[in-house]
């Protein structure tokens, strides 16, 4: 179990992060909020690159920092920019991260070819990362993150800059590889997490507004989003989430807590609560 017990980050006068207190058990969890919220500091303390300024972080009640390499050894880590060698075919890196990991090369051949597998890159794992996609690079960081088979498994932003069908792909494998294990990944993109986090984790004004789950995230706006014909004027305390195109036409996803004249019911999503959540003018 890790668990971050009143942290506060404060990069000199300005406080990244206030009082957070989370704990993690095995899932998958995913850390929803806009940008500069905080969660990269947050990962960058729970992989140890950062110290909190107040509050501790515990794994299985020892303090992370005095663990050392010994809580290092059970993580696995892929940051937000992936460091490879573009010569190198993965098998090859993944050769020489398990060298750095000091993997014996018998026991690192045989859990290669496996995670090779897994993520899907066997049929290209001699051929020279310079000429591959994102997704494939992408893939190729998270068997690095692997390769001590993790109890902890952290991903910054994993899937920025990767087309939807690397990002389903992407999903599925986050989805095989959770088991047993905590996997904590951070984004902004909504669909990436919708589906395959347990909880999700937000930030609101530095502060922690919520580790839940979609469904009861969702469930707090029931019966406060409408869709509307678009072009409809919105009326004061009604909040525009979104346009799209609905079955008849363009329209307009609201919020509200009276519904609203020619208002059709809808059920709030994800992506209507994180737009509700983070709509400006909250405190
Ligand atoms: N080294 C630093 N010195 C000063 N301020 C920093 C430093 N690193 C981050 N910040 C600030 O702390 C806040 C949180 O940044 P952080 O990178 O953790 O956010 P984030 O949620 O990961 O954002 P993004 O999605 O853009 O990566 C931001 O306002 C950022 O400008």
């Amino acid at each position: 179990m890790l668990s971050v017990e009143h942290v506060t980050k404060k990069y000199g006068q300005f406080t990244a992060l206030e009082d957070i207190s989370l704990t993690f058990t095995p899932g998958v969890y995913g850390l929803l909020a806009p940008n500069g919220a905080g969660k990269t500091t947050l990962i960058k303390m729970l992989t140890t690159l950062l110290f909190p300024t107040r509050g501790q972080i515990l794994w299985e009640g020892e303090d992370i920092q005095a663990l050392g390499a010994e809580y290092r050894g059970l993580l696995g880590y892929l940051p937000q920019q992936f460091g490879y060698y573009p010569n190198y075919t993965p098998r090859h890196f993944l050769r020489y991260a398990a060298a750095l990991q000091c993997i014996p090369r018998r026991e690192a051949d045989g859990r290669i070819d496996q995670l090779l597998e897994t993520v899907g890159l066997r049929d290209i794992a001699d051929k020279k990362m310079k000429k591959f996609s994102g997704g494939m690079l992408q893939r190729v960081g998270i068997a690095v993150a692997m390769l001590n088979d993790p109890q902890l498994l952290i991903l910054d932003e994993p899937t920025a800059g990767l087309d939807p069908r690397e990002r389903v792909r992407f999903r599925n494998l986050i989805h095989a590889l959770s088991g047993e294990r905590i996997v904590i990944l951070s984004t902004h993109i909504v669909s990436d997490i919708e589906t395959i986090a347990g909880q999700i984790i937000m930030f609101r004004d530095h502060r922690l507004y919520c580790c839940d789950s979609p469904a009861h995230i969702c469930a707090q706006f029931q019966g406060q989003v409408f869709q509307l014909p678009a072009g409809t004027s919105l009326a004061p305390g009604q909040f525009l989430l979104s346009e799209g195109q609905g079955a008849d036409g363009p329209v307009l996803r609201v919020l509200c807590e009276m519904p609203p004249v020619n208002g059709t019911p809808v059920t709030p999503g994800l992506e209507d609560a994180f737009l509700a959540i983070y709509r400006e003018g909250q405190p």
